[in-house]
């Protein structure tokens, strides 16, 4: 087998075979709307432009790696669950993505904010956002945490253990509070995604089984609590889900468990929170529902139960993180080397190795989670070729994009953007092999803004202390 990579172009005699979803393209310069944020195009010389912005000027302003956040879309996608849920509470789940400007865009959009650590309570307080329209998730909360968000009123406290019922209790005595809690609840659902972000089956550490009656006992704990007032249950079945059945089956369970509650004590609670997980499309293989379909289901759903059990519809509630950050941003890479290796069977392997990896996107690592991307800051006229995208780290799993069909004229120097990014990548991101976290940037008309800078080598120094 024969290969060569002269002059920016890759001659390979057989490429490996891609996953069956994975078309080949007919033209590689194609950006398939429903992966990038609705400003996403492709100007006159093939640069790929966010909100009027060249790519080439934004990696010029603010460097390689980078995150490129499509505000406009993000407050699209915000009004779009508002609108779509009218009548419900949209929590937007701050664990996908956050930063104070992004609080402050979710208050302008009129969303509530779920947050799930006193670091992300202090940036979406900083960011403006009312704490009566924050709900404070954990399975570990610390005495620290849930002290803040008491002293700041927060709206609710969702409880996850009965360790956590006797810290808010004691808190509470001991400052004159009174706490707003919801009780987390597990469904019993297995959810249809990757394992480690499936929530709840009964083998976990989230929330309480409603099937071995731990729900009932934490609901009526909290119910005559002299320092609380429960609102009503909290249920979320994992993230990155596009079977609605599972999101069904929640809220009939939910409801049956309210209407359970409401016999056996006489109350009525008024809320009930069916948590977020609404998954995105990643690659055209995905097919995700709309706000308005989601809506939909889950309004009859909760309407025909509550008649069912001839119990009030409580005030809903969602939380969705993914579905409104994840698809409002790419991530911007330079590529720095393409490299063509041998495989089984006689075939190759285009391997395109980028300026960033695992340590600003761990998700393809961690879930084996699928990517597409495309080369931005330039069109071409050379045939698709399957190509791998790695990262620049000391590990073989250090993959970005898995399979994906890139010109085979793609060269070092050129920009490739990895879309749909904006959830659980740049948040989750590390420091392994002393990488640096890239910045954030919203382009919105045209104007770039940095949400976040890029972390310095001098940052990272500082915290090594020398000892
Ligand atoms: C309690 C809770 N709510 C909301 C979310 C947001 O999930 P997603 O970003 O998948 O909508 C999560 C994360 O899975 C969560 O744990
Ligand atoms: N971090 C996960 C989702 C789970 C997050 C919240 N419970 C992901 O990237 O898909």
């Amino acid at each position: 087998m024969t290969h060569t990579h002269v002059a920016g172009s890759i001659h390979a005699d057989a490429t490996a075979a891609g996953p069956q979803w994975l078309n080949r393209p007919t033209d590689v310069n194609e950006l398939d709307p429903a992966l990038w944020s609705a400003s996403v195009e492709r100007v006159d010389g093939g640069e790929v432009s966010v909100a009027g912005l060249g790519v080439k000027e934004i990696a010029e302003e603010v460097g390689t790696p980078a995150y490129v956040v499509d505000e406009a879309d993000f407050r699209a996608r915000a009004a779009a669950f508002r609108e779509a849920f009218a009548g419900w509470q949209v929590y937007y789940a701050g664990k996908s993505f956050l930063t104070r400007s992004v609080a402050r865009w979710i208050r302008e959009e009129d969303l509530y904010l779920d947050v799930c650590s006193g670091g992300e309570l202090t940036v979406a307080l900083a960011g403006g956002m009312d704490p009566a329209r924050i709900g404070l998730h954990g399975n570990n909360k610390s005495v620290d945490e849930l002290a803040l968000a008491l002293s700041k009123g927060v709206g609710r406290i969702i409880v996850d253990s009965l360790d956590e019922i006797d810290r808010i209790e004691q808190l509470c005595a001991a400052n004159g509070w009174r706490a707003r809690v919801m009780v987390r609840v597990t469904t019993g659902v297995e959810a249809h995604t990757h394992e480690y972000i499936a929530t709840a089956h009964e083998d976990q550490k989230f929330g309480f089984s409603i099937t071995n009656g731990q729900a009932m006992v934490a609901m009526v704990r909290c119910h005559y609590s002299e320092h609380m007032d429960l609102l009503g249950i909290h249920s979320h079945i994992g993230s990155q889900i596009f079977d609605t059945h599972g999101f069904e089956v929640a809220a009939r369970r939910t409801m049956k468990l309210l209407a359970q509650f409401a016999a056996a004590t006489g109350t009525e609670l008024p809320e009930l929170d069916l948590g977020g997980g609404f998954g995105i499309a990643y690659t055209h293989a995905d097919t995700p529902a709309t706000p308005d379909a989601l809506a939909t289901s889950l309004r009859e759903i909760v309407e025909h139960e509550a008649r069912g059990y001839n119990i009030a519809i409580p005030q809903i509630s969602i939380e969705p993180g993914r579905a409104i950050s994840g698809p409002t941003t790419m991530a911007l890479y330079t590529v720095g080397t393409v490299k063509v290796v041998d495989i089984d069977g006689g075939q190759n392997r285009v391997y395109v190795s980028v300026d960033g990896g695992m340590s600003d996107n761990i998700r393809p690592a961690l879930y084996a989670a699928e990517y597409s991307a495309a080369v931005v800051s330039r069109a071409s006229r050379a045939e698709p070729v399957l190509c791998r995208v790695v990262g620049k780290h000391c590990e073989g799993g250090d993959i970005l994009v898995r399979d994906v069909f890139l010109p085979a004229d793609i060269a070092p120097g050129d920009l490739l953007a990895v879309p749909a990014s904006g959830a659980y990548s740049r948040a989750m991101a590390s420091n392994y092999n002393m990488l640096t976290k890239p910045p954030v940037v919203a382009v919105r008309d045209g104007e770039l803004t940095t949400l976040l800078r890029r972390e310095s080598l001098e940052d990272l120094m500082s915290l090594d202390v020398g000892n």
